[in-house]
């Protein structure tokens, strides 16, 4: 059986209405494909906690996780992702790709611009959609 994994996600946004966008490196499972930064849930922290530690771990910066504006699962070929995207507010520093290939601020008119990662497509097409 294949084993669900819960996967924090921030949409953070800046002064000018871009939204942050990280590239996975090749090093990294799903490789070359863009996505919301976060990661994995531990044990013993919530969701919010778990975006914020995440996010300093891999951006060098300090985050305020908000409202959930998607909570969905997608297949993977190896895995089931139950993936929680949330808003956030930068609180403190510049974001900085420590393990990200890079990280971009994206107008959100053109997110769909880039190759998200698989789960993230119909996150990636509310997020249009509400802007429009
Ligand atoms: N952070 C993040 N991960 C995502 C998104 N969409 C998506 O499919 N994922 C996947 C990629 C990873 O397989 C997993 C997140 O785990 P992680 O960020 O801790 O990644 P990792 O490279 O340490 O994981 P792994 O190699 O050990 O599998 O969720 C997204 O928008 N943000």
């Amino acid at each position: 059986m294949k084993k669900t994994v819960k996967v924090v996600a921030g949409v953070i946004e800046n002064e000018k209405s871009e939204i942050l966008c990280a590239l996975r490196s090749h090093t990294m499972s799903i490789p070359n494909t863009w996505e919301f930064p976060g990661g994995k849930v531990e044990q013993d922290e919530n969701e919010q906690e778990a975006l914020e530690r995440e996010i300093y771990e891999e951006l060098n910066c300090t985050i305020k996780a908000g409202a959930t504006i998607h909570n969905d699962t997608h297949e993977y070929e190896k895995f089931i992702i139950n993936l929680i995207i949330m808003d956030a507010t930068l609180i403190k520093g510049t974001p900085v790709a420590k393990e990200h290939a890079k990280v971009i601020w994206l107008p959100i008119d053109h997110l769909n611009a880039i190759k998200w990662a698989p789960a993230d497509i119909p996150a990636v097409e509310k997020i249009m959609k509400q802007n429009e």
